[in-house]
């Protein structure tokens, strides 16, 4: 009989697509040639997207491994959405017969279906094709717990969350202050929120939840969402922790400018600054980022863009033009202690640069795994997607960052007083918080690389997914 076959379906953004194969990849590893891999292909919504989601499927294909893309019939996207993630949930709805078609069309057994979390409408095809379905968390487990709780607290709390007295409970966490909560969680009455909610409710209904993350790091949140204490009343999913899954790639054989930069800086005296595939600055704000960095007197390498230009979508930064951006003379006067970067910077090979001592980050949890896997402590500057709450946590909950005071209701800014207060704060010898900080993030490194280890607790995670997955399959 031919090698049953694990079915991803992720989505087409880099950070879900790239950490979903990779987990891929770790799981057929770990089956030990039990399970093969397909990938399940949805035609990205825009040429930009096509044409990344295109490069990173030819490189696997010449990687040599047993994954077969399977690229499904384009559909024509919604185009009256008020949001992102309404945006992205029914594009993928709109591939339901497609993705049953192809699962039921393939020649070998199918042992699993694997779903981003925005994908959970096909949890109808994997019921209806008899298959076991498992939802991938891209971010943290402490976001997959407010999703699960999300649909209960819509009811307990009537008002909008801001408006609210107190806190927010969400199992295994400390109490959340609403204005922490991920955006789409801000405004009941978009439909944004209606589908975060959807995709809350139906996590429950799949066979597991595999996340990308470390137990060490969530530990009491990964505990109350196998406990059940996340939606009570409804089954709760076995919980797979298998990260921290990144591609770590060998450095480049002719280092990278910002690289020969760093080359230069002494040991951990460097700020890095870096706003992830969507952040981007105004001329106002970079202007404050530029004094606030000035008067903190730290070394800095900053990478910046600039807002998305006339006809480009609303997640495409610009190039940053910096003689627009920047005040005058910023640049001469800063040249002995600063780089700024205008495009897209090489983050994970300057992450795991020695001169790098800290990150003013915008917390995708990419970027964090990446800054905890080289045990780079953080001050997180949220800008979008479920941002605030990794900001949250990261300060109060994992202990790894310094907390810096962002104004969410003028766009997220941050004035040049409060940067030159937190970057000091994260950078100074001297400093407490500081100091807890890169404490924590130097254990939380042993931590995520132990757990991937043999033995380890992401290894064991996989292994028991692996299992699972194997006996579903033989059923
Ligand atoms: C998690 O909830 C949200 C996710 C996204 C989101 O959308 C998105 C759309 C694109 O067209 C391209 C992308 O690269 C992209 C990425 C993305 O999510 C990022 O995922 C990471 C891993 O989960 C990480 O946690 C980042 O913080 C996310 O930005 C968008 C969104 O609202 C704007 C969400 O609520
Ligand atoms: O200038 C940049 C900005 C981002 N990234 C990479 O893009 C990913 C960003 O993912 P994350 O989940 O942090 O945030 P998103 O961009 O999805 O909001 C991470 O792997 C970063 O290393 C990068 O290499 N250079």
């Amino acid at each position: 009989m031919t090698t049953p076959t694990v079915v991803l379906l992720p989505v087409w953004a880099a950070g879900h697509l790239m950490s979903m194969l990779d987990a891929g990849k770790r799981l057929l590893a770990r089956s030990g040639g039990a399970l093969s891999l397909t990938v399940l292909v949805m035609p990205a919504p825009g040429e930009n997207h096509r044409c990344e989601v295109a490069a990173h499927i030819q490189r696997e294909e010449a990687s040599g491994l047993d994954i077969r893309f399977h690229h499904l019939p384009a559909v024509e996207p919604p185009t009256d959405c008020l949001g992102i993630e309404e945006f992205v949930s029914r594009f993928v709805q709109l591939h339901a017969a497609h993705v049953k078609a192809a699962v039921s069309g393939l020649a070998c057994p199918v042992a699993a279906l694997v779903l981003d979390f925005f994908c959970t409408t096909m949890l109808d095809v994997s019921r209806e094709l008899a298959v076991p379905a498992y939802v991938y968390i891209t971010a943290d487990a402490a976001f997959c717990a407010l999703l699960l709780r999300l649909p209960a607290l819509h009811e307990e709390v009537a008002v909008e969350f801001e408006e609210m007295e107190g806190m927010v409970g969400v199992p295994g966490l400390p109490p959340v202050p609403p204005s922490s909560l991920p955006v789409p969680v801000m405004d009941k009455k978009n439909p944004n929120y209606t589908w975060f909610m959807y995709h809350g409710r139906r996590f429950t209904e799949a066979k597991g939840v595999i996340i990308n993350t470390v137990t060490e790091l969530e530990q009491s949140v990964l505990a109350a969402i196998g406990d059940g204490w996340c939606a009570p009343g409804f089954p709760a999913p076995a919980v797979y922790p298998v990260g921290p899954v990144l591609s770590v790639t060998p450095p480049a054989e002719q280092p990278h400018e910002c690289v020969r930069w760093l080359d230069a800086q002494p040991p951990a005296s460097v700020v890095l600054l870096c706003f992830g595939s969507m952040g981007f600055s105004t001329a106002a704000q970079a202007h404050e980022i530029a004094h606030g960095l000035e008067r903190s007197g730290h070394r800095f390498l900053w990478a910046l863009r600039g807002p998305p230009a006339a006809g480009a979508g609303p997640g495409q930064p610009s190039d940053a033009d910096l003689g627009e951006l920047l005040p005058e003379g910023f640049l001469e006067r800063t040249k002995e202690k600063g780089l700024v970067w205008p495009t897209k910077a090489p983050q994970k090979e300057i992450l795991a640069h020695a001169a790098v001592g800290g990150f003013v980050t915008h917390g995708g949890w990419n970027s964090t795994l990446e800054s905890l896997w080289f045990g780079v402590p953080m001050v997180p500057w949220p800008l979008y997607a479920e941002q605030h709450l990794n900001a949250f946590t990261l300060v109060a909950y994992m202990g790894v960052a310094v907390a810096m005071e962002v104004d969410r209701k003028r766009n997220n800014f941050v004035a040049a007083s409060e940067l030159e207060r937190a970057v000091k704060a994260l950078m100074e010898r001297d400093s407490e918080e500081g100091k807890r900080a890169r404490e924590k993030a130097a254990e939380m490194k042993a931590a995520c690389r132990k757990a991937v280890e043999e033995g380890g607790s992401s290894y064991s995670a996989l292994g028991r997914l692996s299992e699972a997955i194997i006996k579903g399959a033989s059923k």
